[in-house]
């Protein structure tokens, strides 16, 4: 399988609408330049993850505007589209970081809304709901486990995308620059201990005068880094997944089998 990742760069000065057109012509033509079978968008790219004002202004429903978007971009290109997050107003509650996975036909194959919101007391912590529910996506030539950005500090997530039989973990992210290095460990942390390929792909540039951290990267499932992204610009990464690795590591080396599931707790 070959995946691009569009690290896309999110700036203030640019209005939503005119990069939701932007990057639609982005992924038909990086698919077309590359050849890509799936292609990856970060967490938030309407808005910024750090927009904070703009959520509820930019918020749409699920089927709003990126949505159809989205869908035209991946049936146009004939690719899997993981078409980032958006900021889903749901009719009957909250706003939600809601991610979106359309197949080659453009149909929708997956919604996940984030299940972990970052923010502690403030942002998205307050102003979105929290997601409840695991998502994976069967696509012909791979299993893809959701998860978006903050997920990546909580394995407990991943090991139920395992369970759910995930063999590709993809994760949309708008990480600031400040912490970087937690970034680039989570997401090697998580493919080794769950032996699966991951692909995190953040945004660029400055946005709500957050940095962002950008160094999207795929991982593959014994660690090794297969492409990785600059800090601070647009870019593309483009690799192709030797997916039979997922079941040759897991074969070669199957800690995964060792879990000690339900130990008792320590007695206090
Ligand atoms: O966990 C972090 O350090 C960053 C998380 C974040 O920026 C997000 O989830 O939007």
């Amino acid at each position: 399988m070959r995946a691009s990742l569009l690290q896309i760069a999110v700036e203030d000065d640019e209005s939503v609408k005119s990069r939701r057109q932007r990057v639609s012509s982005l992924v038909r033509e990086v698919a077309e330049r590359e050849g890509s079978g799936l292609i990856v968008l970060p967490e938030l790219w309407t808005t910024g993850a750090f927009g904070y004002e703009a959520f509820a202004a930019e918020a749409e429903p699920l089927e709003g505007p990126t949505y159809e978007a989205m869908a035209a971009a991946a049936r146009d290109a004939g690719v899997w589209l993981h078409a980032g997050s958006i900021p889903e107003r749901d009719p009957d509650g909250p706003l939600y970081n809601t991610s979106l996975v359309f197949s080659p036909a453009g149909e929708l194959a997956g919604a996940y809304r984030k299940i972990h919101r970052f923010g502690f007391d403030k942002g998205e912590a307050v102003l979105m709901g929290a997601g409840d529910e695991l998502v994976t996506v069967r696509t012909p030539e791979a299993v893809l486990g959701l998860a978006t950005c903050y997920d990546l500090r909580f394995p407990e997530l991943f090991r139920g995308l395992v369970d759910a039989g995930a063999e590709v973990f993809v994760v949309p992210a708008g990480w600031p620059a400040r912490r970087r290095a937690h970034w680039s460990l989570f997401a090697r942390a998580r493919a080794v201990e769950d032996q699966v390929f991951v692909l995190a792909c953040g945004t660029a540039g400055a946005h709500a005068g957050v940095e962002q951290a950008g160094a999207s990267v795929v991982v593959d499932p014994w660690g090794e880094v297969l492409a990785e992204a600059g800090p601070s610009s647009a870019e593309v990464l483009t690799v192709d997944l030797d997916l039979a690795k997922v079941a040759e590591t897991r074969e070669q080396f199957p800690a995964l089998k060792d879990r000690r599931m339900g130990v008792a707790a320590p007695r206090l």
